[in-house]
C-alpha cells in the first residue's frame, strides 16, 4: 500500500513539530511514517511514494558534526550523537526507484537576499535528486523567532497545508496512473 515517509532533523524541537505536523497533512491522503533521520531506515520501502525531509538551517546548510557542536557549546543543546543527522542519512541511504520528495526547512526571519544564501534545503534537494528522487515540489521554509525557537504563528498550520497538498499531489498522479 503506497505510504509517506517523513524523515527529520531537530536540535530544539522545531523542525521536528513540523515534521509532525507535515505528516498530519499528508495523513489525510495516505498512511505517514516520521521518524528523525537517526532511527529512520538504510533502504527506504517501495510502498513509499512521497518522502519529505527536512531540518534547522545551520551555518547557512543543513547541521553537519561541527554547527551540532556549536549548538551545545553555545546553547546546550542536548545532542547525543553529533556524527549522525539528516545529510549523513541522505549520504547513505538507498531509495526506491522515482520516489516522488520534498525538502523544507526552519531557519531564522532574514533580509529576503540572505534568505536566498541560506541552503539547507537547497542542499537536501541536490542530495535527494543524487539519489534518484524526483521533487515533487519546490522547498518550503518555516520561520522559527529565535536560534532555540519558537516556531512564529502560524508556520504549524502552514506546514499542515503543505503535508495536505503534497499527499494531494501523490493521490493525484496515483488516480492519473490507474486511468
Ligand atoms: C549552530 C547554529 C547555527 C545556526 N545558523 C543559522 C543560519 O545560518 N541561518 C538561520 O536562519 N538560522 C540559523 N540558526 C538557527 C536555526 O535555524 C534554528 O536553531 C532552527 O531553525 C531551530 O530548529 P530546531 O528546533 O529543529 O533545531 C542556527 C542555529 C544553530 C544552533
Amino acid at each position: 500500500m503506497a505510504r509517506a515517509l517523513v524523515v527529520y532533523e531537530s536540535v530544539f524541537g522545531d523542525a521536528k513539530q513540523i515534521a509532525l505536523a507535515i505528516a498530519e497533512g499528508l495523513a489525510t491522503r495516505l498512511p505517514v511514517d516520521v521518524v528523525s533521520a537517526r532511527d529512520a531506515p538504510a533502504q527506504v520501502s517501495a510502498e513509499v511514494r512521497m518522502l519529505v525531509v527536512g531540518g534547522p538551517t545551520h551555518a547557512f546548510g543543513m547541521p553537519r558534526e561541527s554547527t551540532r557542536e556549536g549548538a551545545i557549546e553555545q546553547y546546550g543543546a542536548q545532542i547525543p550523537d553529533t556524527s549522525f543527522g539528516l545529510h549523513e542519512w541522505l549520504d547513505t541511504v538507498r531509495l526506491p526507484q522515482h520516489t516522488n520528495a520534498a525538502a523544507f526547512d526552519t531557519r531564522m526571519d532574514h533580509p529576503k537576499l540572505i534568505t536566498k544564501l541560506d541552503h539547507a534545503a537547497r542542499t537536501e534537494e541536490k542530495l535527494l535528486r543524487g539519489l534518484g528522487a524526483t521533487l515533487a515540489a519546490p522547498a518550503e521554509h518555516f520561520v522559527v523567532t529565535g536560534a532555540e525557537g519558537p516556531l512564529a504563528d502560524g508556520e504549524e498550520d502552514r506546514a499542515r497545508q503543505w503535508g495536505k497538498a503534497l499527499g494531494e499531489l501523490v493521490a493525484g498522479r496515483r488516480a492519473n496512473a490507474s486511468s
